[in-house]
C-alpha cells in the first residue's frame, strides 16, 4: 500500500481543518462486511476521489459519512463530531452542512430546473425570492443552464439532468460535498466542466470534496488525495502522482483498466447466497 498523500504535495498545512474522518473502520450490513479498517480523512479544500470496482463498498462509504449507516467499529467523525450514539436532531443539523449528489441524480420530475435547483434553498433557508433566483441562476450558469432554468425536467437530457443535479447538491454552499459517479452520463466536455466545478468549489469556497468515481483521468486531475477501495479494504491511498508510479497489481489494474487482474468481477460468494441456492433446489 502507498503511503498517503504527503503534505508537500497539496495546499494544506497540518492545521487545515479535518471535516471528515474514519478511523479503523468497518462497516457491513448485517453479517455481510463490507469494508474493515477503513482509516481517511478530509479537510477542508480538499478534493478527495474514492475508486474501486463495482460493489467495493463506494457508495456504502457515502452512507456512513452521511449517517446513514452505522459503524460496525472504529470512529467516524463528521466536522469533528463522533456519528455514533448521535441523536437524530445532532445528525440533521450535521447533514445541513453537507451536500450530495447521488448517483441517479433524485431529481423532482415534476419541477422545473429552476424549482429543482430553489428546492433546497426554499427548504432549509429563510431567503426571500429575489435572493433565491439570484443564487439559483449563479448556480445554474457555473453548468451552463442559465438559460435552461424554465425547462421540465422531461424537456432536458440525461448528461443536462446529471448538471441540473450537481447545482442543486451545491447551491447552499455546504462544507462537505459528496458526488456520487458524477461523470456517469455526461459528454467529454461536460465531464471536462463538471470536474473544474469541483475543483473550483473546493478551492473558492473551501468546501471538501469527496468524488466517488470510475473515471480516472478526470478524478485524477482534480484530486489532492485517491483513496482506492477493494477486496475488502482500502487498497492504496495517495496524490495522483504517487498511485501512478505504483506498482500494486490491485491499482494497477484499476488504473489501467485491464481486463484481467486481482480487481473482482464476480460478486463474492457468501452463505446468503448458498442458503438460497438450497431453497431453488440450484448448485452455489
Ligand atoms: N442495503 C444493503 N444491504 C445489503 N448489502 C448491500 C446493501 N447495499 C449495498 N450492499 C452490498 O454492499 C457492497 C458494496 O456496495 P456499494 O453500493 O457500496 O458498492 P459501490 O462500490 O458503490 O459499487 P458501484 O460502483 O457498482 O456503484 C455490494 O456487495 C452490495 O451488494
Amino acid at each position: 500500500m502507498t503511503s498517503p498523500a504527503d503534505s508537500s504535495s497539496t495546499r494544506f498545512t497540518s492545521e487545515t481543518k479535518t471535516v471528515l474522518d474514519f478511523e479503523r473502520v468497518t462497516l457491513a450490513y448485517g453479517d455481510f462486511t463490507v469494508l474493515a479498517d477503513l482509516s481517511m480523512s478530509v479537510r477542508a479544500s480538499e478534493v478527495v476521489a474514492v475508486m474501486g470496482g463495482s460493489g467495493s463498498g463506494k457508495t456504502t462509504l457515502m452512507r456512513a459519512a452521511t449517517g446513514q449507516l452505522g459503524v460496525k467499529s472504529g470512529e467516524l467523525k463528521v466536522f469533528g463530531h463522533p456519528l455514533s450514539g448521535i441523536g437524530r436532531v445532532e445528525l440533521e443539523r450535521l447533514r445541513q452542512r453537507m451536500g450530495v449528489l447521488f448517483q441517479h441524480g433524485a431529481l423532482f420530475t415534476d419541477l422545473d430546473v429552476f424549482e429543482n435547483v430553489a428546492f433546497p434553498l426554499r427548504e432549509h433557508t429563510r431567503l426571500n425570492e429575489a435572493e433565491i433566483a439570484d443564487k439559483v441562476l449563479h448556480n445554474l450558469e457555473a453548468v451552463g443552464l442559465r438559460a435552461a432554468a424554465h425547462l421540465k425536467l422531461s424537456e432536458v437530457s440525461g448528461g443536462m439532468a446529471r448538471r441540473v443535479a450537481l447545482a442543486r447538491a451545491i447551491v447552499r454552499e455546504p462544507e462537505l460535498v459528496f458526488y456520487d459517479e458524477p461523470f456517469a452520463g455526461l459528454d467529454p466536455i461536460s465531464m471536462g466542466v463538471a470536474a473544474r466545478l469541483i475543483r473550483s468549489l473546493s478551492d473558492k469556497l473551501g468546501c471538501a470534496s469527496v468524488v466517488i468515481t470510475h473515471d480516472v483521468p478526470e478524478s485524477f486531475e482534480i484530486a489532492d488525495t485517491v483513496y482506492i477501495v477493494g477486496q475488502g479494504k482500502l487498497k492504496a491511498s495517495g496524490s495522483p502522482e504517487s498511485l501512478n508510479e505504483s506498482t500494486d497489481p490491485y491499482v494497477r489494474q484499476f488504473l489501467d483498466g485491464a481486463p484481467d487482474g486481482p480487481v473482482a468481477f464476480d460478486y463474492p460468494l457468501t452463505d446468503a447466497f448458498e442458503k438460497w441456492c438450497q431453497t431453488k433446489g440450484v448448485k452455489p
